[in-house]
C-alpha cells in the first residue's frame, strides 16, 4: 500500500437553522439564521486510529449554535453572536485550535400596517441575505467578514458595453444603452471590532449608490467590471472599518427582442437567467490577502 499522509482536517455542523426573538417591551425583534460551524482540532486520531477520544461531536456544535442564540439575551448582530460562538469553541475545547462560525440572516423585514412599523410582524422580502464569517484560534486572535449575497439590482439605461475585441467569434453588438442587472454578492473584511449594523448598512448604501448613481440623473456604467470597482471603492471611502472587498456581480441578461410587428426599441426584452456573464473582484486598500467567500 502507498504512503498516505493526513493534511488539513476539520469538522463541522452544516446549515444549522434557528430563529431568535428579543422582546423589548411590546417590541419585538426577530432573526432567523442558518448557521455552519468547523472546528480545525488535534483530532488526527480520528482519522488515522478510528479514536474519537476528546472529540466535540458535530451534535455538540449544534446543540451549541441554540446555546449560545439563548446566552444572547441582548438583540445583537449576526457578526456578535458568531464571535461569541467561535469563541466558546476554543474556550471550551482545549484540542480545539481554530473556530470557524459561518451565519446567513434571511430577509426577515418589520412589516408596516396602516403606515405604522407593526410591533411583531415581520414579512420575508426575498431581499438580500446578510452573511457574516468569524474565525477565533486558541492565540486569542478573532477575524470578522461580513457580507451579503442574493441582492437582485436593476437599472433600464445609463449602461453600454462598447469598444471590446472584435474577431471571427464576436456576434455582440455594440451598445450605449441596455438594461444592468445584477445579483450582488459581496464580503468584506474588517481591521477591527465595529458596530456592525452600522457598517453593514454604511457598505450596503455605498453599493447601492455606485451601482444606481443620483436618483435623476444615474451613473453612466460602460461595463461591470467598471461599475464593481467603484461599488468597491465607495464601500471603502464611506467605511473606514473596511479593510478590503470582495464583489462578485453576474450580468444578468435581458435581450433586445424584435417582436413580430416592429424591432427592438428599448422596450420589450427577452429576460434570462442563463447563461449570464460572470464578474468579480477584491478591492483592498494594501496589500491584503483576498478573504473567503460564504
Ligand atoms: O459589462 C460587461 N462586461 C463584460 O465583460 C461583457 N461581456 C459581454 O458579452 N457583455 C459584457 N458586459
Amino acid at each position: 500500500m502507498c504512503a498516505a499522509i493526513l493534511k488539513e482536517h476539520q469538522h463541522g455542523k452544516s446549515r444549522v437553522r434557528l430563529g431568535r426573538t428579543w422582546r423589548e417591551g411590546d417590541v419585538h425583534h426577530f432573526v432567523e439564521w442558518t448557521v455552519h460551524t468547523m472546528l480545525e482540532s488535534d483530532m488526527a486520531h480520528a482519522f488515522l486510529d478510528g479514536s474519537n477520544t476528546d472529540m466535540t461531536a458535530t451534535d455538540t456544535q449544534k446543540n451549541t449554535v441554540y446555546y449560545i442564540a439563548k446566552q444572547c439575551n441582548k438583540r445583537c448582530s449576526p457578526e456578535e453572536y458568531a464571535i461569541a460562538l467561535a469563541r466558546h469553541f476554543v474556550a471550551t475545547y482545549p484540542k480545539v485550535s481554530k473556530a470557524k462560525v459561518w451565519v446567513e440572516q434571511a430577509p426577515w423585514e418589520r412589516c408596516q400596517v396602516d403606515g405604522q412599523p407593526h410591533n411583531h410582524g415581520f414579512a420575508h422580502t426575498g431581499a438580500e441575505i446578510r452573511t457574516t464569517f468569524v474565525t477565533a484560534d486558541d492565540q486569542g486572535n478573532t477575524a470578522v467578514t461580513a457580507g451579503l449575497k442574493g441582492y437582485k439590482v436593476l437599472k433600464t439605461t445609463q449602461s453600454g458595453y462598447e469598444g471590446y475585441l472584435h474577431d471571427q467569434y464576436t456576434l455582440l453588438p455594440e451598445t450605449r444603452d441596455r438594461i444592468m442587472a445584477t445579483s450582488i454578492a459581496a464580503t468584506w473584511k474588517y481591521s477591527g471590532p465595529v458596530n456592525y449594523d452600522a457598517a453593514y448598512a454604511a457598505v450596503k448604501e455605498a453599493l447601492q449608490t455606485a451601482f444606481w448613481g443620483p436618483p435623476k440623473s444615474g451613473v453612466y456604467s460602460p461595463s461591470v467590471q467598471y461599475t464593481l470597482f467603484q461599488m468597491g471603492k465607495l464601500a471603502l471611502a464611506r467605511a473606514p472599518q473596511v479593510e478590503s472587498i470582495y464583489l462578485n456581480m453576474p450580468n444578468l441578461h435581458f435581450l433586445p427582442c424584435n417582436t413580430v410587428t416592429s424591432k427592438f426599441e428599448d422596450d420589450v426584452y427577452i429576460a434570462t437567467s442563463e447563461p449570464h456573464g460572470n464578474i468579480e473582484a477584491t478591492i483592498t486598500r494594501g496589500d491584503i490577502e483576498p478573504h473567503c467567500k460564504l
